[in-house]
């Protein structure tokens, strides 16, 4: 399963500090990059030990630990992209630095993160130089206006305008792509522009959201562009607008967190909890079990019916058999409308011709065998409606009627059990397990129990169990239930419609 269905998952590893809060840091870009469609590693540069209110204590582990952290990455998994956020000191920059000159990650960006939403530093100013000098080293640098005021060596700009032209000055500087961002500006407007080393600008406009839960934003938009670019291949217009977008959403959602009493983090989430990301769902070979054990009493009760224990002993008197042919008859032109309207309604060609042939074959295999055996007038008969449909048979059609006009899926779940009930009796007749082996060739009614007793068969039904467990595993969960329920309600009526004749 990929973010994009076919599309494989881009692989994308964030070299940054730790927040224990959750909202900033390694944190937000292991969340921004799940939410984005990546799967995340972390390399951790440095621990801090902050809230929403600020930081506390930073640590910084040897450089030569960040290394070892990031070999052992590099040496073993495919890296798609890389975003870099708080790197502490120098050592770490130079660290960070030295792995990326060698392993040359194919989308690089750089969040040149100094000083945390609180206000509180998380970059020593003696390293600012070292920072810089990985700048080549990036695709994209993400700095806030303070930091892009500290990189371009000017005052912090206070429009959007000053913002972008300092943008402009470093792109073409350091001949790499910026991001100017207006989180720290104020106004209505909240736009961000992608700025070229050509002077090329794509800008994202945006309204200024009402929160003050903005911890993290800036960690969490710069790993969501790092997952997309890899995701469209380094279409680095496209990764900006849909990172904009999705954090915004993620803005919007905020305030539904209860994430501390300063500045909150963003709720990366949302959007796809919103949009139904939650549910578990079961694999079709669980469904075929769960399904099958759920049916089991009523397998049971259809094992003990008279019916069936004279059918196995061949003391069945012919008048019930007869009669249970001729309802069958009546049954089998509805349930070959059932699976017309399968056929109808099949989602690919392969369960298109599945359906349609299962459809002729219930009119014209079964019937005419059923002619064999009732004779063709009692067979026509039963078939034009001139016999009277028992109550039995008018409430297993009406339910497989019903079951099919409300959709494929619980169409298809309302025919199973007559496959499924049908080819496990007949294996279990044939084999002797309910009795006498049906099998015997002096057996009264060998031939009826041989017709669903054959590899045919078999395989048609573990076609029709393959089929709808799919669809029940791939539909939503309300879906599912009523699938459920109608695939339970049929194994009862094949029970009611064994046991309708006076053998009971
Ligand atoms: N109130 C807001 N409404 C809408 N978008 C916002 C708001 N605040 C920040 N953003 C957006 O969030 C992203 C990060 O911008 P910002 O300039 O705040 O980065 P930052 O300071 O690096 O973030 P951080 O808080 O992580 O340090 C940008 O896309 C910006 O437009
Ligand atoms: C660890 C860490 N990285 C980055 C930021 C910037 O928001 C932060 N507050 N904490």
């Amino acid at each position: 399963m990929t973010p994009g269905g076919a599309e494989r998952t881009v692989n994308v590893l964030a070299i940054a500090g730790s927040d224990p809060s959750g909202g900033a840091g390694i944190q937000a870009d292991l969340k921004s990059i799940a939410a984005g469609g990546g799967y995340g590693m972390a390399a951790i540069t440095a621990l801090t030990a902050q809230n929403t209110q600020g930081v506390r204590g930073v640590h910084v582990p040897p450089a030569a630990f960040v290394t070892a952290q990031l070999d052992a990455v590099s040496d073993d998994v495919r890296i798609d992209a890389v975003k870099i956020g708080m790197l502490a000191d120098a050592s770490v920059v130079e660290a960070v630095g030295e792995w990326l000159r060698r392993v040359r990650p194919p989308h690089v960006v750089l969040d040149p993160v100094m000083i945390a939403t609180s206000g509180d530093a998380l970059l020593d100013p003696a390293a600012a130089d070292a920072l810089l000098r990985l700048i080549p080293l990036a695709d994209l640098i993400t700095p806030n206006v303070p930091e892009l005021a500290a990189i371009a060596g000017d005052p912090a700009a206070t429009s959007w305008e000053a913002a972008l032209e300092q943008a402009l000055r470093v792109a073409r500087r350091h001949g790499v792509r910026v991001l100017a961002k207006s989180g720290h500006l104020e106004g209505s407007l909240a736009p961000d522009a992608l700025v070229l080393p050509d002077g090329s600008v794509a800008e994202f406009a945006g309204q200024r959201i009402e929160t003050s839960n903005t911890h993290g934003t800036g960690c969490s938009l710069s790993s969501g562009i790092a997952t997309r670019a890899a995701r469209f291949a380094g279409d680095w217009v496209r990764a900006a607008a849909e990172a904009k977008a999705w954090l915004s959403e993620s803005l919007r959602a905020a305030e539904v967190l209860e994430v501390g009493s300063g500045h909150g983090p963003v709720n990366h989430l949302a959007g796809l909890w919103a949009r139904g990301g939650l549910e578990t769902r079961p694999s079709p070979e669980e469904i075929r079990e769960e399904w099958w054990s759920g049916i089991a009493e009523v397998r049971r009760q259809t094992d003990e019916l008279g019916f069936i224990r004279r059918l196995v002993d061949g003391t069945l008197a012919r008048r019930d058999f007869l009669d249970y042919v001729a309802q069958d008859v009546i049954y089998l032109r509805a349930y070959a409308r059932v699976l017309a309207r399968a056929a109808e309604l099949a989602p690919t060609t392969e369960e298109q011709a599945f359906w349609a042939k299962a459809s002729q074959g219930a009119i014209i295999g079964e019937i005419l065998l059923h002619r064999d055996r009732l004779g063709a007038e009692a067979a026509d008969a039963a078939a034009s409606g001139a016999v009277p449909a028992s109550p039995a048979t008018e409430g297993y059609v009406n339910h497989l009627l019903a079951a099919g006009t409300r959709g494929y899926e619980e169409g298809i779940a309302a025919v199973l059990p007559c496959y499924w009930v049908y080819s496990d009796l007949g294996m279990r007749l044939a084999r002797g397990e309910l009795g006498v082996s049906a099998r015997a060739s002096d057996h009264p009614y060998a031939e009826w129990i041989a017709a669903y007793d054959n590899a045919e068969f078999a395989a048609d039904t573990e076609t029709a169990i393959g089929y709808v467990t799919r669809a029940a595993s791939r539909a939503d969960p309300a879906t599912r239930d009523r699938m459920r329920r109608a695939f339970e309600a049929a194994a009862v009526w094949e029970r009611e419609f064994f046991g309708q004749t006076a053998a009971g």
